[in-house]
């Protein structure tokens, strides 16, 4: 999107005017209207792209304003630029010029083949026609024949002129004999305005095709062999006008008319395209012939300029503010340049080629890219998923580990459990069955030894009980046969060897077999020395027996001894925890005891000191000073001491006093209590005579009563604070020891 360009051009003054009060001044891009005296008159100053002064030559404003559009043309894009103003403002002048200072027509069609030249890449063709529009009837200038032509529109052509005479072009000089031939058969005519006033609209127009050259080389779709159409129109409009001062009439006033008209539809167009697009809504253009003509350039696929041309005379200052305001609002409009491009069945099938070709590579990238990211995105999740899958094969392992552990120190508790239950079993058993074994064997003694069976004397309940007893407690916890071997022989119970071998390198705390020594050196007969045992080995083993029982029962007397000793220690302890539990509460309760104290304390000190001071004789001031001080000391080491129990009441275990201080305050106490009864005591009878009444019968008597009852004061505060200093002490203590 782009702005349509728009300069303003003031032509020079026809006639020295003598009387103007008013005058245009150029500055820069601004046009601005001033009184004589230099003042600006305010709300009539326009800027613009361009604003050239009557000294500007067509060249400058071809340079500055036409080139761009004339260099586009030739690139591919639609180019317009019309001359807008009224009636001898200068249109003709700057589009077609003089021959000193050639026109921008002249200028555009010189730069076309110029830069046609330059553009070596290429291929053009380039076709002129020349057409004006006279009383909305649009005529050939190329071929006076052809009158009154038609617009169309289509899809291919856009809107065209039907019938319109093309002349194929090869150079600049050729088009300007063109153009030469046609300004022949325009329409002038003269006004009061202007001597050779145009009364038609002129649009000479370039159709510029173009086509690389060598296209078979080329790999870049954007520049096949697609032929590039722009069509570049150069306007010169007939001025608008005042009857009244061209002073027409007849067909002067017929062209005027049609000339006003066209200009209010082109007007009416501007308007509404600088009104924006949401305001806009319908553009005329279908209103007059010119707008239609020019619609590609007002709004639509086109570079446009525009050259609004104004006579500087006071009196054309209502037209020139006119078109001053034509131009502000057409400065307002957006246009919409594209390369145009047509494309043979050829070309638009290689361009389709390499169009697809290319969204192919661009799939294929795009898909490979795609590809690969989720490849990536895969590679992470294994990363991902191996890290995951080692660190729960890791926790699995210590799991395992940790219930292996677990599983072992079950089987070695469990076996112990088993070993203490056997050996118990055992014992129990042993004792009986040596008992039994040993009346049996007396009783054999006399009896033929063969006649019983043999190994029905082993087949004791001890015997048999064993090794059952074995199997069921050890098939609790495994009921593989690995696991709960039958033993051999029940001496090798407490064999090491054969408990490894039992327990599959599960080693029992073999520590706990030394509970039951005894099993080590028993020797019961096996199975297999059973068939050819004797009476005399019987006889031997039931000696062996009865000594292991003998042995044991000292045991077991022993351990019961043992264990009435430890029930009796047991007790003890037990006691001396209680009493130890009782001093602990009481040391606890303290603090408590010793505020309580404090408090009463307090108050026998207040007495003892109202006392003290009730010796006071009234003139003895130094001794009361004394007795104040000694009272503040003695108030204040009450207040710490308080402080200190309730502290240790409420557990804190931070000893708050500062003890020396505390010991300090107690000796000062001391002192002034001392040196304060001294003082008392040395007053003069008849001064220290209690100013209360003490009812006692003289001076000397009194003396004596007061000196006791002083030294009685004296010895209760002392006692008191001994007390509470044991107590402070005490607590010290407590706190260190707990
Ligand atoms: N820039 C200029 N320098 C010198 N002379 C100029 C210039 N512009 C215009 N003129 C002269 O002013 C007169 C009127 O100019 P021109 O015919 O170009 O006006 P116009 O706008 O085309 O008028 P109309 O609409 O009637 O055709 C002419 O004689 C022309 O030579």
């Amino acid at each position: 999107m782009e702005k349509i360009c728009v300069a303003v051009r003031v032509r020079p003054p026809v006639a020295q005017e003598t009387s103007s009060s008013t005058y245009w001044r150029v500055e820069d891009n601004r046009i601005s209207l001033h009184k004589t005296l230099g003042t600006p008159i305010s709300g009539v100053s326009h800027a613009f792209d361009h604003v050239f002064d009557q000294s500007c030559a067509n060249a400058r404003v071809y340079e500055l304003l036409i080139k761009d559009i004339i260099h586009a043309a030739v690139e591919g894009f639609n180019g317009t630029a019309f001359a807008y103003g009224q009636t001898s403002s200068g249109k003709t002048y700057t589009m077609n010029g003089s021959e000193s200072d050639p026109g921008i027509i002249h200028l555009a069609v010189k730069d076309v083949f110029r830069r046609i030249q330059m553009t070596t890449n290429r291929e053009f063709l380039i076709r002129v026609s020349y057409m004006e529009i006279y009383n909305e009837e649009i005529n050939d200038l190329l071929a006076v024949e052809n009158q009154k032509l038609q617009i169309h529109e289509s899809l291919e052509n856009g809107v065209f002129v039907a019938g319109l005479r093309e002349e194929i072009v090869n150079g600049a000089e050729q088009v300007l004999k063109i153009i030469e031939s046609g300004e022949v058969n325009r329409h002038f005519g003269e006004t009061n305005m202007n001597a050779r006033s145009s009364r038609s609209h002129t649009i000479f127009r370039m159709v510029i095709e173009s086509k690389e050259k060598d296209s078979n080389y080329s790999s870049d779709y954007s520049s096949t062999d697609a032929i590039r159409v722009s069509v570049l129109n150069l306007v010169d409009l007939a001025g608008s006008e005042r009857i009244e001062k061209t002073g027409a009439g007849g067909v002067r006033l017929k062209e005027g008319k049609y000339i006003n008209k066209s200009l209010m539809v082109l007007g009416n167009v501007i308007n509404k395209l600088s009104d924006g697009a949401k305001q806009r809504g319908h553009i005329p253009y279908r209103d007059s012939k010119l707008t239609r003509i020019l619609q590609p350039a007002l709004g639509g696929n086109a570079k446009t300029s525009i050259i609004c041309t104004v006579a500087p005379e006071e009196v054309h200052i209502e037209e020139t503010k006119g078109t001053l305001q034509f131009a502000s609002r057409a400065k307002r409009i957006t246009n919409c340049a594209q390369v145009n491009e047509i494309l043979t069945d050829a070309a638009l099938l290689k361009r389709q080629k390499l169009e697809i070709e290319e969204l192919r590579k661009k799939l294929q990238g795009s898909h490979a890219e795609v590809l690969e990211q989720e490849i990536l995105k895969l590679r992470n999740d294994m990363l991902k998923y191996e890290l995951e899958h080692e660190k729960l094969a890791m926790e699995l392992e210590e799991e395992r580990k940790s219930h292996k552990e677990r599983d072992q120190w079950i089987r070695e508790q469990q076996m112990k459990i088993d070993n203490l239950s056997s050996l118990v079993t055992l014992s129990d058993c042993d004792r009986k069955s040596s008992q039994d074994s040993a009346r049996q064997s007396l009783k054999e003694e006399s009896i033929d030894s063969h006649s019983a069976g043999h190994g029905d004397g082993f087949s004791t309940p001890c015997f048999k009980a064993v090794p059952n007893a074995f199997v069921v407690k050890r098939s609790n916890y495994s009921r593989l046969p690995d696991y709960s071997p039958l033993p051999d022989a029940i001496s090798n119970v407490a064999d090491e060897d054969t408990w490894l071998k039992m327990n599959k390198g599960y080693i029992a705390d073999l520590d706990s077999l030394q509970i039951t020594p005894a099993r080590r050196v028993q020797s019961f007969p096996t199975s297999e020395a059973t068939p050819g045992c004797s009476n005399e080995n019987y006889k031997q083993e039931a000696q062996v027996l009865k000594r292991q029982l003998e042995l044991a029962i000292e045991q077991k007397d022993q351990l019961e001894r043992n264990h009435m000793e430890q029930i009796l220690l047991n007790k003890q302890l037990t006691g001396e925890i209680s009493e130890l539990q009782r001093e602990a509460q009481l040391i606890r309760e303290i603090p408590h005891r010793l505020c309580e104290s404090v408090a009463n304390c307090k108050e026998i000190y207040k007495d003892v000191m109202s006392i003290m001071q009730s010796f006071v004789p009234d003139d003895e001031s130094s001794t009361l000073q004394l007795l104040s001080s000694t009272s503040e000391i003695g108030t204040s080491l009450l207040s710490t001491l308080e402080n200190h129990f309730s502290v240790s009441i409420d557990g804190n275990r931070t000893f708050p006093g500062n003890n020396s201080l505390i010991q300090e305050q107690c000796k000062v106490l001391c002192e002034r209590l001392n040196k304060t009864i001294t003082s008392l005591v040395l007053s003069e009878p008849s001064t220290v005579k209690p100013r209360h009444s003490r009812n006692l019968p003289c001076s000397c008597g009194y003396k004596v009563a007061a000196s006791s009852q002083l030294a009685r004061c004296h010895s209760s505060i002392m006692i008191l604070f001994s007390v509470l200093m044991l107590g402070y002490f005490l607590s010290f203590f407590r706190l260190v020891i707990f």
